[in-house]
């Protein structure tokens, strides 16, 4: 795999640090030369921590779980927002989402086990997974989770059998395939006929699959999801989703006499990653999808039901910055200038996965422009590891601090050991206070499993 060829028509832009508008977090600021994050210094923080550092800052963190929370309270007051913790993991986001009054997404048991170790209320657990195994499903209906969406017929079953032989009844939602093509990256689009997730519509499966499933014992069917991708910036796809969605249930509805009490619209909203992009904001997803769910349900004649989200992204992605330190400069005449850092595939597979692009600075560099295009390359053995491909940042030199705005979310949930790297520390600022959160792994760590 190797990098896209350079595009040499790019020029600098010139900015600074605080000319980079939407992807910065809420408190960054430049003091002197320095980028401060929470009222820390960002090169002090990487030399007294070590680099690679993903950082988070606390306050840009809460206050967009409570502008989701009050937004979705205003727009439509029987309604809950569940933080998708797949795009960031650890007991303390997990423990902050319990504050600000979010319910919790997780992804099968790994997931759960952190959630359950944070004290998170199991009640307000929902659980996702297109093939949640049985013992998956045992520990989830053992904890007493809120929800288990089902993905399948099949799983649905699995549920019920196992619910059965614990004595429990199980809420559940059934998750369908709505068919909307949502303008986003292929690889993250999940909503299309042609997905591994939920129920489909072809042929009406997922109409037929709700008699079933009502049939099954020990299963409470409450509501209906679906998710229609990540990182949308059409909020016009929401509303599609949520008039089929609706449909569906009115149909339910007239056929075999079952209102469902519950919608979940899934999450998908998108975030700024280069100072350029205008995703919708929080305020306009929630007003968008409350009208439309409440228009819809007037047309078709079914009850306005609880209405749910479940955002990962757009909750944590701009809270978090990457640093690291610059190791290796490398100029290649006519071909482009290597930047090369102390992290890259194994702290952040995006840009190699889905050709992401981040806004850099060098952080003991803030305050002035950034007159050179770089490629922050990493460090790993794969020509396709990057962070940033061909992006302006300020006259790179070795020992520089960089960070990368924008990388709250799936980075360090999808962040691995390649070349036995270990992963990343976390720590989140606040105040002028730093706390590590997650701590660095160590080689120890690394070879913690090995017999
Ligand atoms: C079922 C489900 N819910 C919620 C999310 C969170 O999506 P996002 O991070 O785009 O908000 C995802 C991931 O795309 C998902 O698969
Ligand atoms: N991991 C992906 C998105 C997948 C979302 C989960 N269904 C990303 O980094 O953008």
């Amino acid at each position: 795999m190797a990098l896209p060829a350079s595009d040499r028509s790019k020029q600098p832009d010139n900015r600074t640090a605080m000319e980079l508008g939407a992807v910065l977090p809420l408190t960054a600021e430049v003091r002197g030369d320095h980028l401060f994050v929470g009222g820390i210094d960002m090169v002090e923080l990487a030399r007294e921590q070590g680099t690679a550092l993903y950082v988070y800052d606390e306050a840009d963190l809460r206050s967009r779980m409570s502008r989701y929370r009050e937004a979705f309270a205003r727009e439509y007051p029987d309604s809950g927002v569940l933080y998708a913790s797949k795009a960031f993991m650890n007991k303390e986001v997990v423990r902050i989402a319990a504050e600000e009054g979010m319910e919790l997404d997780v992804s099968g048991g790994g997931e759960l086990a952190v959630a359950i170790a944070a004290g998170f209320p199991m009640e307000r657990v929902h659980v996702h997974g297109n093939n949640k195994t049985p013992q998956e499903l045992l520990e989830a209906i053992s904890a007493g989770v809120g929800i288990i969406v089902a993905d399948s017929r099949i799983e649905a079953a699995r549920i019920s059998q196992i619910a059965g032989e614990l004595g429990r009844t199980q809420r559940i939602y059934m998750r369908i395939t709505p068919g909307v093509e949502a303008d986003t990256h292929e690889y993250i689009r999940t909503g299309c006929e042609d997905s591994k997730f939920g129920f489909t519509m072809l042929d009406d499966f997922a109409f037929k699959c709700v008699k079933d499933v009502m049939a099954m014992p020990n299963l409470d069917l409450v509501g209906f999801h679906c998710h229609i991708g990540s990182q949308i910036f059409a909020l016009h796809s929401f509303d599609e989703a949520a008039e089929v969605m609706i449909r569906f249930a009115a149909r339910v509805k007239d056929a075999y006499g079952l209102e469902v009490s519950e919608l979940d619209l899934g999450g998908g909203l998108g975030v700024a990653y280069v100072a350029d992009d205008q995703p919708s904001t929080i305020e306009d997803f929630a007003r968008i999808t409350a009208e439309s769910v409440k228009r819809h349900c007037a047309e078709l004649g079914v009850s306005q039901p609880r209405l749910l989200v479940e955002p990962g992204r757009s909750l944590v992605a701009t809270a978090g910055i990457t640093l690291y330190t610059v190791g290796i400069l490398k100029t290649l005449p006519g071909i482009r200038k290597y930047v090369a850092v102390d992290g890259g595939m194994s702290d952040n597979i995006r840009t190699a996965l889905y050709h992401a692009s981040y806004e850099p600075v060098i952080a003991n560099k803030a305050s002035q422009p950034r007159t050179e295009i770089v490629t922050l390359c990493g460090k790993h053995c794969e020509s396709g590891d990057a962070v940033v491909v061909d992006m302006p940042i300020q006259t790179p030199d070795l020992g520089d601090i960089v960070a990368v705005f924008g990388t709250g979310a799936y980075c360090y949930s999808m962040a691995s050991n390649y070349n036995g790297q270990p992963r990343p520390a976390i720590v989140f600022v606040k105040d002028g206070e730093a706390r590590v959160v997650t701590r660095r792994e160590t080689y120890a760590d690394i070879m913690s499993r090995d017999l």
